[in-house]
């Protein structure tokens, strides 16, 4: 492609670029012609906001992992809209650039149009959120048209979608021998509907590459190896601040939990023998 942009490169890149001022969802539509490939990644504050807006991450999503994340619950089904409203303002209120898309969480949208209408425009209206995503391939149609056509950009997620988990029977890879004709169908359906871009979610590599090819929208794989136009990564992942045994789908490149604890501890250290604070610390009279 060879769009000209408004400072005059002729092929303006997404991440980083200099001539986006902010991301929209046609942006990610004409790097995928470009075939550009584009990172994102979860925020749920403020500073990791204001981070990756910063170094040029063009996408961010407020995910419904906030959960297991800043909440604590052991799955994401727990987490309500009142407790993720508060996160998605803290996220846009941080960005400049970035496109934030906000996680409908379970039980806000499965009831139909209607549920999932109310639910974004909440997201939308009180989180400032510029798209939101659900979870669902072809049962989701209807959702995905009637957001679209009220204006809401839609992600969809397919694959392996956490909040069906006890559906599919826990944490597995999806779309496995027979049962990639039917993630394909759930891909092809989610466009047709209107959807801007679409997760795919622990599947194998060769039917990610297949429905990358197919579909004209962006695709963005965790755990869906390296032929999709995207990739997203839980933040706390990918920078190492969880703790324990990570999914292999799972890259660090970070350790943020060794840097906080070693900085914790010396606090707490220079506390106990009195070192903090030093004078520099303190006003005088
Ligand atoms: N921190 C975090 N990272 C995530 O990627 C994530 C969340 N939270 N919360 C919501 C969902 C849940 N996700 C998960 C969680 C665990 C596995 C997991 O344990 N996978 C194993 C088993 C795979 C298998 O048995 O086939 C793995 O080794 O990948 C996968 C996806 C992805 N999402
Ligand atoms: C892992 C991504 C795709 C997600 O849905 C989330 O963080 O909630
Ligand atoms: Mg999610």
């Amino acid at each position: 492609m060879s769009d000209k942009y408004a400072d005059g490169t002729a092929e303006a890149s997404l991440y980083g670029g200099p001539s986006i001022k902010r991301v929209r969802i046609a942006h990610l539509r004409e790097a995928k012609e470009r075939g550009e490939r584009w990172p994102m990644l979860t925020s749920y504050d403020q500073y990791s906001a204001a981070v990756f807006d910063e170094i040029g991450i063009p996408v961010l999503l407020v995910g419904d992992s906030a959960a297991n994340n800043v909440y604590g619950y052991d799955t994401t089904l727990r987490v309500d809209l009142d407790e993720m409203l508060p996160l998605v303002k803290a996220v846009t209120r941080a960005t400049s650039r970035a496109l934030v898309v906000a996680d409908l969480p379970f039980g806000t949208y499965e009831a139909g149009p209607a549920q999932a209408l109310e639910s974004s425009v909440r997201l939308m209206k009180e989180g400032g959120a510029q798209a939101v995503k659900l979870e669902g391939g072809q049962r989701m149609r209807p959702q995905i048209e009637a957001l679209t056509h009220a204006g809401i950009p839609v992600m969809a997620h397919i694959g392996f979608t956490p909040q069906s988990e006890h559906m599919l029977g826990g944490y597995r890879v999806q779309g496995r021998g027979e049962a990639a004709d039917s993630l394909v169908a759930d891909a092809r359906a989610v466009c047709e509907a209107g959807a801007f871009a679409v997760v795919l979610e622990m599947v194998p590599g060769q039917v990610a590459k297949r429905i990358t090819h197919e579909l004209a929208i962006p695709t963005v794989g965790i755990g869906a190896g390296p032929d999709c136009d995207a990739q997203v990564l839980v933040w706390q992942d990918m920078a190492g601040l969880r703790p324990g045994r990570t999914p292999r789908f799972v890259k660090r490149y970070a350790d943020l939990n060794t840097v906080l604890g070693k900085a914790a501890r010396a606090f707490a250290d220079e506390v106990t023998s009195g070192a903090f604070p030093a004078a520099e610390h303190t006003f005088q009279q």
